[in-house]
């Protein structure tokens, strides 16, 4: 009984032991299928993303070519004067003219900043490449000279002029003890104001021979144009240098072009030049009147400037600097002609009086260009006919140039 009950438990035993192997074998067969159905997604995926790197790669090796075409030169090189907002960008090239455009993607968006030197395609204008902020010892276009050869006497036509300025910068330098002695602040400075080419810079230097003093010019748009983001620091600059190098005359041409009238800055251009003019206003204010530095200011523009900059303590005397009449052109022709063979039957009267409108830097061409018509003709002295044909010239250049500027052709 007893064995034949042990002989049943066993049977149960080993058909359980099968029932739980075959549950088993088919659980992993199960698990076999769904590890292989992953492997199968796995490498469907690996091989999608293969697929996906040979074209990114592929993409990548397109667009690094393309970034070298754009890179190649001929590159126009050029300052980002103004960021426009929406990726665009005013760029200022260095032969003049102002683009919009933009940057290249490959470029880090912190360098494009106000200021930076860039590099430009030709074609399609775009920022291609930042170039290091780099400057040449022959600071920024100013211009520094010892005594200037100039004298009172090379000025045609502007005795008052000559006066004024004499005693508003050559009297303060050469003979401070004047203005100590009747108890008077002698001017900083004075403005010279007028059209184009009548002398004001010829003046300046001749006060600067007189004076004995360093001459150091700088032009206004160049200060906020040429070297953005520099205008401040320029300027402190040239008041440092004058310091250093005195007695010395700043000459500042083209002074409209920093000293507008304030409006609110819209672009950064303009702030630019606010800038600029705050840090002019703070040298001026900051200078000895009794000191060896003075300053001349020019411009065409008088309507335009800052009333700030003709406030007493800046620029103390405004002297104008017109058109010669006859008498001054007489006097510019009688200079210009000084060393020149002329025939003694030309009356330098009948040129003057053939010269209306002109100024001095034109009166300075024809006496040229007469020159150049005796010898063409093979003269040895210069006549009526070369100054008449001379005056024609320059009459005629000065129209086409006016004729192309009002035209919006080109600008002087
Ligand atoms: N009054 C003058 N007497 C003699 N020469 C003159 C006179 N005005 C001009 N010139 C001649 O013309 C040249 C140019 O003049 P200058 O540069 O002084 O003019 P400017 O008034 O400073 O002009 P701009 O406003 O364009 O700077 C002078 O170097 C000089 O040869």
């Amino acid at each position: 009984m007893a064995d034949s009950q042990t002989k049943k438990s066993e049977s149960l035993n080993e058909e359980d032991v099968t029932r739980y192997l075959l549950d088993r074998i088919s659980g992993l067969e199960k698990r076999n299928l769904e590890l292989r159905e992953e492997l199968r997604q796995l490498e469907s995926e690996k091989r999608f993303i293969e697929t996906q790197k040979i074209r990114f790669e592929r993409e990548i090796r397109k667009l690094k070519g393309e970034v070298e075409k754009l890179r190649s030169p001929p590159l126009i090189i050029g300052t980002i004067t103004d960021i426009a907002g929406d990726s665009r960008y005013v760029v200022q090239s260095s032969a003049g003219p102002k683009f919009m455009v933009r940057a290249s993607g490959f470029l880090d968006t912190a360098d494009l900043k106000q200021g930076a030197r860039c590099t430009l395609n030709q074609q399609s204008l775009t920022i291609v490449d930042i170039l290091p902020v780099s400057f040449d010892s022959q600071i920024y276009g100013m211009e520094i000279s010892n005594i200037p050869e100039e004298t009172y006497d090379d000025v045609g036509g502007l005795e008052y002029q000559i006066t004024e300025i004499r005693e508003a910068v050559e009297l303060p330098l050469t003979k401070p003890e004047i203005f100590t002695r009747i108890g008077i602040t002698p001017p900083k400075g004075v403005l010279l104001y007028g059209p184009p080419g009548t002398g004001k810079t010829l003046l300046a230097r001749a006060v600067a021979h007189h004076t004995e003093a360093k001459f150091l010019r700088v032009v206004g748009s160049e200060l906020v144009q040429k070297y953005i983001g520099e205008g401040a620091r320029l300027v402190r600059e040239l008041f440092e240098l004058a310091r250093k190098s005195a007695p010395s005359i700043i000459f500042i041409d083209e002074i409209d072009a920093i000293g507008a009238h304030r409006t609110e800055g819209i672009t950064s251009g303009d702030r630019e030049v606010q800038r600029t003019l705050m840090q002019l206003l703070a040298d001026l204010d900051g200078f000895e009147a009794r000191g060896d530095v003075k300053i001349i200011g020019a411009t065409n523009r008088i309507d335009i400037l800052d009333p700030a900059l003709l406030r007493p303590g800046r620029f103390d005397r405004i002297i104008e600097i017109p058109l010669p009449d006859y008498e001054g052109r007489l006097s510019i022709l009688k200079i210009h002609t000084e060393n020149m063979n002329i025939s003694k039957k030309l009356s330098l009267e009948d040129i003057a009086k053939l010269t209306e409108g002109m100024n001095g830097s034109e009166l300075r061409a024809i006496c040229t260009e007469a020159g150049m018509f005796a010898l063409r003709n093979e003269k040895d002295y210069v006549g009526i006919d070369d100054f008449i044909l001379a005056t024609d010239k320059v009459g005629s250049e000065i129209k086409n140039h006016m004729k192309t500027t009002s035209d919006g052709v080109m600008f002087a």
